[in-house]
């Protein structure tokens, strides 16, 4: 069924052996060192939120970053030089060196909890730590610092010029960096994401916002590992029942809520024979029970609940959310089955339109999308804004998932006459994005290659003129631009007036104005947005470097025109 995983993922994995079950035990272990891996763009704010965690929750913050610093500046350091050219290239020190430092500060420091920061960012290094430290260390989570890269730039420029001192505070090396990032550490993101121990924060927002979701994270941690400290591990969970109200009618139906949201599945027993609660018994957003204990991951509480007559079909007031979609939303995959055989309806709607499905693939929850789907869950279903749960996959980078939906949608087509593949793989958001679009936008190369090969059209375009090849172009997506090549696409303006050739440019973006080139994009074709060819930015901006590179390509192949989208 997942004949078409992706290149990047398997890759990774495969070289671990991560479907060996010793080695998912060993990050589920609570009596090794706890580390929390901190990853995040350059800049995001990582070193930022480190220090606010360390006031808060007493972890040691150990910066790969700052050891290599430290080393390079070392009087006699046999590595100094090597540390500095990689520093400045924006590339990666090899790992013996990075986690000897780092196992060097663990060991120094009486604490058992670290926060690792800017590690690991490839696999050289990933696969260093678990060599080294891997049987050592129980990795708790994996906190990533989502931030787009214009932001991060400027921040990054911002500290250079209020005098870092960092000697890759500067254009030049932070494009360098961002190319790492892109093409190295988002591969080890998603490679813990599979995993779902992954902790996605938006980075954008102002320091203290960005904390109080970083906070929500290491709570939820906390509740989680204490209240199932005999339970198994079930990877990456949702936050939002920690939004739920605790106001109900009687001091005996907030205790059996908070029996519920603890796992305490004695005390809910002991509540429900005594005969003053309701089993359904909700708050004022209208959460019962059973959902809180789905939304927790209380296989034991479910039990119970359904057992003494809990109604598996309630919906919350505000939001629709039924039981099943929240258990679907923590990725509880063994709630998820219990729910479904007690009668839960599979594609219940959230006010949203939101399934259990979408939410699962939202969240990357393989098996839990499966279960869905094998009893009988709808993969052609949209939200009210047209998002289908192949899109949420897609949007977020869930290869699996994505291979899950389309060869669903395959079997279904020769079993009747829903949509082909080819028809809902391009079907639209309201904005007009499809699947790929977002996948190109979002720079996952190896869900680009999935829709592509499964016959999405490139040349779709949001409802803002802007097409895929355009929005990879802009973000600086090298690979997903590849990717995008190979089915050519059109290479001209986009009904927006640009053209990625001259987006490539504006960012100097080199990598990508090469392969554009060698697609055959044209250098002289003058945007309707700017009045300025490629060609014509590249002199203004005087980057010798590609008006080198233009010069070159035509004397080698002579210029070709390409009309307009
Ligand atoms: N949320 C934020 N909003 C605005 N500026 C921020 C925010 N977080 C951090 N900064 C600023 O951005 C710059 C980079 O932050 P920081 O050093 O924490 O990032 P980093 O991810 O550790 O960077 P690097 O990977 O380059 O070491 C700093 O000058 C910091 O003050
Ligand atoms: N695992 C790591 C972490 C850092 N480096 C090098 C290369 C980075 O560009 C530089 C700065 O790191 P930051 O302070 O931004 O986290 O240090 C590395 O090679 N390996």
């Amino acid at each position: 069924m997942f004949g078409l995983l992706t290149r990047r993922i398997t890759c990774v994995t495969s070289s671990l052996g991560l479907r060996n079950i010793n080695y998912i035990k060993s990050i589920m272990s609570d009596e090794l060192p706890n580390v929390v891996f901190v990853l995040g763009g350059p800049g995001a704010g990582k070193g930022t939120q480190c220090a606010k965690i360390v006031e808060k929750f007493q972890y040691v913050h150990l910066s790969a970053g700052d050891l290599l610093r430290e080393e390079r500046n070392t009087e006699g350091s046999a590595f100094g030089e090597l540390i500095e050219n990689h520093i400045r290239n924006g590339t990666i020190v090899p790992v013996e060196i990075t986690c000897s430092l780092l196992a060097t500060a663990m060991k120094k420091s009486s604490q058992n909890k670290f926060l690792i920061d800017g590690f690991p960012r490839n696999k050289d290094n990933l696969d260093g730590w678990q060599k080294e430290m891997g049987s050592k260390t129980n990795v708790q989570f994996v906190l990533f610092f989502n931030c787009s890269q214009e932001t991060c730039m400027e921040r990054c420029l911002q500290r250079g010029a209020a005098g870092s001192g960092r000697s890759d505070d500067n254009e030049e090396s932070l494009k360098k960096r961002f190319q790492t990032y892109v093409k190295d550490t988002m591969a080890i993101i998603e490679h813990y994401d599979a995993l779902g121990l992954v902790r996605k924060i938006d980075a954008s927002q102002s320091p203290d916002q960005v904390f109080e979701d970083v906070k929500k994270a290491f709570e939820y941690f906390k509740v989680r590992s204490e209240a199932n400290r005999t339970r198994r591990w079930c990877g990456s969970r949702s936050l939002s029942f920690f939004n739920m109200s605790y106001k109900k009618e009687s001091l005996s139906d907030v205790r059996l809520h908070a029996a519920a949201r603890q796992g305490n599945v004695l005390a809910m027993r002991h509540l429900l024979d005594s005969g003053k609660v309701h089993i359904d018994s909700h708050d004022k957003d209208g959460t019962t029970p059973l959902m809180m204990a789905s939304a927790a991951g209380h296989i034991e509480c479910c039990r119970e609940l359904i057992s003494q007559g809990a109604d598996p079909t309630l919906r919350r007031k505000e939001t629709g959310a039924s039981s099943l979609f929240l258990a679907a939303q923590g990725g509880f995959n063994d709630i998820v089955s219990l729910l479904l055989q007690s009668g839960a309806p599979v594609d219940a709607r959230c006010k949203d339109g939101g399934t259990a499905l979408m939410v699962a693939s939202q969240q990357g929850y393989t098996d839990v999308c499966l279960e869905l789907i094998n009893s009988g869950a709808d993969v052609h279903l949209q939200m009210k804004d047209g998002a289908t749960s192949l899109f949420l996959a897609s949007q977020n980078g869930h290869a699996k998932i994505v291979s899950l939906i389309l060869s669903t949608v395959a079997s279904a087509n020769e079993n009747n006459s829903s949509l082909s593949v080819e028809e809902m793989i391009n079907v639209r958001r309201l904005d007009g994005a499809t699947p790929l679009w977002m996948a190109a936008q979002m720079g996952f190369d190896y869900v680009v290659r999935l829709l592509l090969r499964a016959g999405a059209n490139p040349n779709i375009i949001r409802n803002d003129g802007v097409s895929p090849l355009l929005k990879a172009s802009q973000k600086g997506h090298v690979d997903a631009v590849g990717e995008l090549l190979q089915s050519n696409p059109h290479l001209g303006l986009s009904q927006n007036g640009d053209s990625p050739l001259y987006a490539a440019v504006l960012r100097r973006n080199v990598p990508i104005i090469r392969i554009l080139l060698r697609a055959g994009a044209d250098a002289h074709l003058t945007t309707t947005r700017s009045l300025l060819s490629p060609k014509a930015l590249a002199e203004k901006l005087r980057f010798w470097e590609i008006i080198q590179l233009f010069n070159t390509t035509e004397s080698y192949e002579g210029s070709s025109s390409t009309s307009p989208v």
